[in-house]
């Protein structure tokens, strides 16, 4: 399947979680099982070499932070909602395009050096995958890529990831908000 023809399994929402958004659901995405094989397989030729594990932001880049690092035989990072982690962890509060939200990881899942590529489903403004990256790099890692189903870009996220020397790479765009 190509990009375009994924672009065609995502389902829009308007006005969802709130007035003026249009939410763009990946849910119709992975129901459809070749869609889902095709997605991991077009950010799996989009993993740069030495790739030493993926970093998937909660919940979305989960789904496919998790098949990708499995595909690339390499570990997941949980890059996770605040509260949720059972351990010492460090955190970083950021804006998102419909609120606020705080994320969390446990540093001792990463060696210094280590290169890790980020995964969300959905780059917007760019907040999200900016506190993740930030995290990442205080708990001694590399996190110099970042990789995303879809980007909105409109919102200028992609332009504030190369802002902080991050570079990124989307399956599909998306016009407006
Ligand atoms: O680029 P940004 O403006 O930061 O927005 C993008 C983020 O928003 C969505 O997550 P959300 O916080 O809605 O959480 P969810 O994955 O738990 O649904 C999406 O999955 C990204 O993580
Ligand atoms: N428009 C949107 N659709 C789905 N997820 C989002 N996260 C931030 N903005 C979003």
């Amino acid at each position: 399947m190509t990009r375009d023809d994924l672009k065609t399994l995502i389902r829009t929402v308007p006005d969802f979680p709130a007035a003026g958004i249009q939410f763009r659901d990946i849910t119709t995405l992975i129901a459809d099982g070749r869609g889902l094989s095709a997605t991991i397989d077009h950010l799996a030729r989009l993993a740069p070499p030495g790739t030493a594990s993926v970093a998937g932001i909660e919940a979305r880049g989960f789904i496919f932070g998790t098949a990708l690092a499995a595909r690339l035989g390499v570990g997941f990072i949980p890059v996770r909602k605040a509260g949720k982690l059972p351990v010492e962890t460090i955190g970083q509060d950021y804006a998102l395009e419909y609120g606020e939200a705080r994320v969390e990881i446990d540093p001792t899942l990463l060696s210094p050096g280590e290169q890790v590529l980020l995964v969300d489903d959905l780059i917007a403004t760019g907040g999200t995958a900016l506190a993740a990256a930030q995290l990442l790099r205080r708990a001694g890692a590399r996190c110099d890529n970042a990789l995303f189903v879809i980007d909105l870009p409109e919102l200028g996220g992609a332009d504030r990831l190369r802002d902080a020397g991050i570079a990124s790479h989307a399956l599909m765009d998306f016009a407006g908000h």
